[in-house]
């Protein structure tokens, strides 16, 4: 944890975008500047792929947001602000001259990240007020999902600084790598660039198109690197003999006339129609933020798949799903949940891909959400409910779903939770789903889960931890008026 409550945002665009879902998805009040007339409308369409792409990433992280402020200059954005990060156009002279003037207007002891994809920090820092305290942050896009941040210091960045903005990077999820020294282009843009001049020059030959070099890495490469990336992947290829071997075989071939590395073509007009109209053809119709929301979805995938491995990028993404989560829990109790009352443990709202022809949340999109209410109501008696899945744990065994009302794409929704009956294997239970903005309800589901062993794929009893917590509230909820819809079946 750090004591970062509020961050001032200095440009808005794809990046600057980015940094304020991800801060405003952990809860983090922004400040944000950028003269574009129409960073309102941008930002809310970045932050509504953001908010759909996260609750999947972290379905238990809660429906807490921070709060947004759009303001009209620079100074605004950083006074008040506890961290700054600056995410202006690539511009060195723009640079310097904003980072003077916000430093002299933000708090003397506030850490400034700078987004940069390859400016140095010690050109950046020349002019401002408390020098020592700006550190490079690059990240990646989509900076809501992507976990790197590259910390680069510059000639008169303290340690101090880079330590807390590595804190401060790491308490909203983010991996830090902390580079050594100041390098122009950092570690990562230099890999991506060497790939990326390699590509261009064989469509520039006609070698491949813009698809084909793509393809090239997607069904290939690029799945390794997602996971292992090269050096480790290569320690592999060279088999039980391991590295050396790998670097006595294909370490000649790096001589041999296959690249061109240290060339770039060069871009006339005719190349860059080239380049331009290839990748449009490759995206056909989709528009950017269909685009965006494909990564998005294929991100959280690969970034899921890694969590149950605990590995790379998903040891990140794991210790902050746990971190939301229980932060989420913490807010619950402090929120004072009283247990005689049906218990609102699970938020959400209607997402785009939620909805049918007639632009309502489908019958199973509700299915799914009372899912995600049983296993909030699991949670919050102590259930691991992600290592429940693999050994002993509930499974929902009958649901009778009614229908009462349409929630539209993009509706705030909440569930309330009734617990009908314990027994040492089997949980009864009754949600409601309400529209928060007025609390009409939408749909009802009834719900009987049993406890079983996965190995045996029988019933066994549930942990007397567990069963003690459905109990208490069981017992304090047993003076709530049975459901009205509550042992209904299809029918009556
Ligand atoms: N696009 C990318 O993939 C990545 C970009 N970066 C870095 O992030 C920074 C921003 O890049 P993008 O977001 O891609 O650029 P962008 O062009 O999408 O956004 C820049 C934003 O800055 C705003 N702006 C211009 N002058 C301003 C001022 N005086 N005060 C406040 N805002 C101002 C513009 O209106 C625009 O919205 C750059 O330093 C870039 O190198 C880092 C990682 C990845
Ligand atoms: C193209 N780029 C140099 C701006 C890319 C980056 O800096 C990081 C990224 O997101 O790939």
């Amino acid at each position: 944890m750090t004591d970062i409550r509020r961050v001032g945002l200095i440009g808005g665009g794809v990046i600057g975008a980015g940094w304020a879902a991800r801060c405003l998805l952990n809860g983090l009040d922004v400040d944000l500047f950028d003269p574009d007339p129409e960073i309102g409308r941008k930002m809310e369409a970045v932050l509504g792929n953001a908010r759909r792409a996260y609750r999947r990433l972290f379905p238990d992280a809660g429906a807490q947001e921070g709060r947004l402020r759009l303001v009209s200059s620079v100074e605004p954005a950083v006074e008040a602000a506890d961290f700054v990060q600056e995410s202006l156009p690539e511009r060195l002279d723009l640079k310097q001259a904003v980072l003077a003037a916000a430093s002299r207007a933000a708090g003397d002891d506030v850490i400034f990240g700078s987004s940069t994809s390859g400016l140095l920090p010690s050109d950046m820092q020349k002019d401002m007020a408390g020098a020592d305290r700006l550190v490079v942050g690059h990240p990646f896009n989509p900076v809501y999902l992507m976990p790197l941040v590259e910390v680069c210091g510059g000639a008169l960045t303290s340690e101090d600084a880079k330590r807390k903005a590595a804190a401060f990077y790491r308490s909203i999820g983010m991996h830090p790598l902390m580079l050594k020294q100041e390098i122009d282009g950092f570690v990562a843009d230099r890999l991506m660039e060497a790939l990326w001049r390699e590509a261009l020059w064989l469509v520039h030959d006609g070698i491949a198109t813009t698809e084909e070099v793509d393809e090239a890495i997607r069904f290939g490469p690029g799945l390794r690197w997602s996971f292992m990336g090269t050096f480790l992947t290569y320690r592999i290829a060279g088999g039980e003999a391991g590295m050396r071997h790998f670097m006595a075989q294909f370490g000649p071939a790096l001589k041999w006339p296959w690249t061109k590395l240290t060339d770039v073509p060069e871009l006339t007009d005719a190349f860059v129609d080239r380049i331009a109209g290839q990748s449009d053809d490759q995206a056909g119709s989709m528009s950017i933020r269909e685009l965006e929301r494909l990564r998005d979805n294929c991100l959280v995938s690969v970034l899921s798949a890694l969590r149950t491995q605990g590995y790379g990028a998903g040891a990140t993404v794991d210790r902050h799903g746990d971190l939301l989560r229980d932060r989420a829990q913490a807010a619950a109790r402090e929120g004072g949940i009283d247990p005689s009352m049906p218990l609102h443990l699970h938020d959400c709202r209607v997402e785009s891909d939620w909805t049918d022809h007639s632009g309502h949340m489908t019958e199973g999109r509700c299915l799914q959400v009372f899912g995600a209410a049983s296993d909030a109501l699991l949670r919050h008696v102590g259930v691991d409910v992600a290592d429940s899945h693999r050994g002993k744990g509930y499974r929902t065994a009958e649901s009778h779903v009614v229908t009462i009302g349409d929630a539209a794409l993009g509706e705030p929704l909440y569930v309330t939770t009734q617990v009908l009956g314990v027994e040492a294997t089997r949980l009864q239970v009754f949600h409601t789903l309400y529209k928060r903005d007025d609390d009409t309800p939408v749909a009802t589901a009834e719900q009987m889960l049993i406890h079983v062993d996965a190995g045996s794929r029988r019933p066994t009893s549930a942990d007397d931890r567990v069963l003690d917590g459905l109990n208490a509230i069981a017992a304090a909820q047993k003076f709530l008026p049975k459901p009205a819809g509550a042992g209904r079946f299809v029918g009556a």
